[in-house]
C-alpha cells in the first residue's frame, strides 16, 4: 500500500540516501527534511499503527545526531527503541515506512537484520545506558576511534538499570555521550523525582545550571537545549563530542511535536496508536480495570502500582475512583514487585499491573520477594502471549514457563470476560500470591461450562472419550470450535478449561484418567509451560494417557499480525483440530 503523501520527486527524504547525505545540506533543507519527515510520519504510522509520538518528536533530534556522529562507526543506541523511525528514515529505510510493523516489513524498533546502523532491538527501556558502557569499555580495549551515543528518555531514566550504568559510566573516563531526550512524559508525566528534578532543568537557564544530579555523579552536563533547533542540537553534540568524557545532552523535546491531535492528546500524546480499521470494542485491559474498580470499592486493602503505564494496564479507572491506592512507580518493574512485597508485609492487597513480557524484568523479586514469603500480592499480565506487531520483545510468551517454576505461586488464564471477573476476585482473595494473564485485543465472546469438575469447567464432551483437550485461557474458543468439527468426524474430545492453569488442578489428571489421549494447548512456549505441567502431572499419577503440547516453540517469533502467528504455529482451531487427528493416528 502506499500512503496518501504521495513520494514526490521532490521530496527531501528521497535525497538522503543515508546519514552521509544530510552534511552537504543547507539550514533551508533540513528545515524543509524535518517537515517531510514528519509529514510522512503523520501519513503513515496512523494506517501502521506504531508510535506517532514519540517520534514526531525526536526528527531534529534524530537529524542533528546523524549530522555530528558517523554512524556506523561511531554506535548510535536508542533506549526502548520505540522512537527510531526517524533514524530508519535517515538511514536509507524512508522508502519501507509503509510496511512498518507488518510481517515481512519494517520493525517498529531496531533491527540488525534491517541495518548495520541498528544495535539495540529489545524494546524494554533501561538499557540503552548498560549497552553503551559495554560499548565503550570495547572500543577502549580494541582501539578506540569510535564514539558512543545513547539517546535515552526520561521515562527510561526512571529504571534501576539506567542509574546502574550511569555510576558506571561517571566512573570512567569514556567518551560516552547521553543524549537525554527529555519530552516530560513517558505514557503520562514522568513519575518520581526524576521527573521532578528533570521538570526544574527544563525552566532553568543554561548559564544558571551549576549543578545537578548528573553532575553531582561526576558526568559533564550540557543543557538544556531546545531538542527542536537542529543548529542548537547540533553545537550541544559537536561540543559533548569534544569534551572526551562521558557527558549528557539534556534535549528538551515535545511529544507528538508538530502535529496538533498528538500534542493535544491528554493521555499519552499518541504515544502508540492502532492500525486504521483495528476497532476497538471491549478490550480484556479495560474488562480488567472495571472490575478492579468494583473490588477496590469493597475492599479498602487493595491497591494497585503500575510501572509507568496507567492507561495501558487498565488502571486509571481505580486510579480515578481512588487516587490515593494506585501508584505510579515509573518505569521499574523491580521495585513495583518488591514495593508491592512491602505493601502486603504491611496489610494491604496489592496488585501489580504489566505487560507480560516486562515480567521478566522482575522474576528475582516475584521468586524471592514475594514468593519466598507467601506475599499475597496479585500480578496482573496484560498482553500476555503472542502480541503481534510489537514483535520478539514484546510478545509476553515466557510468563507461564517463568510462573511455573515460582513455588506457591498460582496461576489463572480467564477464557473470557466473565471468567476474566471472576478469576480476579478469587484472586486478590486468595491467601499467597496469584497471576492472572489476558492477551492484548477484544475480550473473547463467552464460552460456557456444561459441567465443571472440581475447579475445572468442562466446556464441551461427547459420548466417546477419544481425547481429553485442555485449553489454556483465551484459546478455549478454537478448542471448542476444533472438538465441534471433531464430532462430525467420529471423535469424541472433550475440552477442559482449568481456569487455574498452574499448579495442574487434581481434577486435570482425574479427567486424563478418563480418555485415551490428552491434548494441552496454551499461548505461551510449550519448554516449561502449562502442557509440560499437565503431562508431568499425568505421569506422577501413574497414568499411561499419553499427553501432546501444543505451545509456541522456544524462539523470538517476529512481528506480524497475532491471528496469523498462532496460525502458523497451529494454535487456531484447524490447527487444533489436525493435531488431534495426528494423536489419534
Ligand atoms: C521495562 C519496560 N517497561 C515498560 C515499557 C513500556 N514503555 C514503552 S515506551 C514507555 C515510555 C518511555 O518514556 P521515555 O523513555 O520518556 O520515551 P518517550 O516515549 O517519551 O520518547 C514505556 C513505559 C517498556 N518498553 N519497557
Ligand atoms: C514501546 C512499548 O513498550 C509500548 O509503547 C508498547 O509498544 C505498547 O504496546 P501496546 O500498543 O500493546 O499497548
Ligand atoms: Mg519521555
Amino acid at each position: 500500500m502506499t500512503d496518501t503523501v504521495a513520494w514526490s520527486a521532490l521530496s527531501p527524504l528521497r535525497a538522503v540516501a543515508g546519514p552521509e547525505d544530510l552534511l552537504c545540506l543547507s539550514r533551508a533543507e533540513l528545515l524543509a527534511l524535518a517537515k517531510d519527515i514528519r509529514a510522512r510520519l503523520v501519513a503513515t504510522v496512523p494506517r501502521t499503527g506504531g508510535h506517532l509520538g514519540p517520534n514526531l518528536g525526536v526528527v531534529e533530534l534524530t537529524i542533528a545526531l546523524h549530522r555530528v556522529f558517523r554512524s556506523p562507526v561511531d554506535r548510535v543506541v536508542f533506549d526502548t527503541g520505540h522512537q527510531a523511525y526517524v533514524h530508519k528514515m535517515l538511514t536509507g529505510r524512508a522508502g519501507l515506512l509503509s510496511d512498518l510493523r507488518s510481517a515481512g516489513g519494517l520493525s517498529g524498533y531496531p533491527s540488525r537484520a534491517e541495518s548495520r546502523h541498528d544495535l539495540v532491538e529489545n524494546s524494554h527501556a533501561s538499557t540503552a545506558l548498560s549497552y553503551a558502557h559495554g560499548l565503550a569499555e570495547a572500543a577502549r580495549l580494541r582501539g578506540g576511534g569510535r564514539h558512543v551515543v545513547a539517546v535515552v528518555g526520561d521515562g527510561a531514566l526512571t529504571g534501576g538499570m539506567a542509574w546502574e550504568a550511569l555510576n558506571n559510566i561517571a566512573a570512567t573516563a569514556h567518551p560516552i555521550v547521553v543524549v537525554l531526550n527529555d519530552n516530560g512524559r513517558s505514557y503520562g508525566a514522568t513519575a518520581g523525582a526524576v521527573g521532578r528534578r528533570l521538570a526544574e532543568l527544563r525552566v532553568t537557564r543554561p548559564e544558571r545550571i551549576t549543578s545537578n544530579v548528573f553532575t553531582e555523579l561526576g558526568l559533564a552536563y550540557l543543557g538544556p537545549v531546545d531538542g527542536h533547533d537542529v543548529e542548537a542540537v547540533e553545537d550541544a553534540l559537536r561540543a559533548a563530542k569534544s569534551t572526551g568524557r562521558p557527558v549528557v545532552v539534556h534535549c528538551l523535546t515535545r511529544k507528538g511535536r508538530g502535529h496538533p491531535p498528538a500534542e493535544a492528546d491528554p493521555v499519552d500524546r499518541m504515544h502508540a496508536v492502532s492500525p486504521a480499521g483495528r476497532s476497538g470494542g471491549i478490550g480484556w485491559t479495560s474488562v480488567f480495570g472495571e472490575h478492579l474498580r468494583l473490588l477496590a470499592a469493597e475492599r479498602p486493602d487493595l491497591v494497585c502500582l503500575t510501572a509507568a503505564m496507567l492507561h495501558p494496564t487498565g488502571l486509571a479507572a481505580v486510579a480515578q475512583a481512588f487516587p490515593g491506592r494506585v501508584f505510579d512507580v515509573g518505569i521499574a518493574e523491580q521495585h513495583a514487585l518488591t514495593c508491592a512485597a512491602g505493601m502486603a508485609m504491611g496489610g494491604l492487597r496489592p496488585v501489580v499491573a504489566v505487560y507480560s513480557t516486562f515480567l521478566c524484568r522482575a522474576v528475582d523479586q516475584v521468586l524471592l520477594d514475594v514468593a519466598l514469603h507467601r506475599l499475597p500480592v496479585t500480578l496482573v499480565l496484560d498482553r500476555a502471549g503472542v502480541t503481534g506487531e510489537d514483535g520478539p520483545s514484546h510478545h509476553g510468551t515466557w510468563d507461564l514457563a517463568v510462573l511455573r517454576l515460582v513455588p506457591g505461586m498460582r496461576v489463572a488464564a480467564p477464557r473470557d470476560g466473565t471468567r476474566l471477573r471472576g478469576l480476579l476476585a478469587e484472586a486478590v482473595s486468595a491467601d499467597g500470591p496469584t497471576a492472572l494473564r489476558f492477551p492484548k485485543g477484544r475480550v473473547a465472546s463467552d464460552v460456557p461450562a456444561v459441567r465443571t469438575c472440581g475447579g475445572v469447567d468442562v466446556l464441551h464432551e461427547s459420548r466417546r472419550r477419544d481425547v481429553l483437550l485442555v485449553a489454556v485461557g483465551c484459546l478455549a474458543a478454537d478448542a471448542v470450535a476444533a472438538a465441534t468439527a471433531l464430532d462430525h468426524e467420529g471423535i469424541g474430545v472433550t475440552v477442559a478449561d482449568p481456569r487455574w492453569v498452574l499448579p495442574v488442578d487434581p481434577a486435570v489428571v482425574a479427567l486424563a484418567a478418563d480418555h485415551r489421549r490428552m491434548v494441552c494447548v496454551e499461548d505461551g512456549v510449550r519448554s516449561g509451560g502449562v502442557g509440560e505441567a499437565v503431562a508431568e502431572a499425568v505421569r506422577d499419577a501413574g497414568l499411561p494417557t499419553p499427553v501432546h503440547v501444543l505451545g509456541l516453540p522456544r524462539e523470538f517469533l517476529p512481528h506480524g499480525a497475532r491471528t496469523d502467528i498462532l496460525r502458523a504455529h497451529g494454535l487456531d482451531s484447524a490447527g487444533i483440530a489436525d493435531a488431534i487427528r495426528g494423536a489419534l493416528s
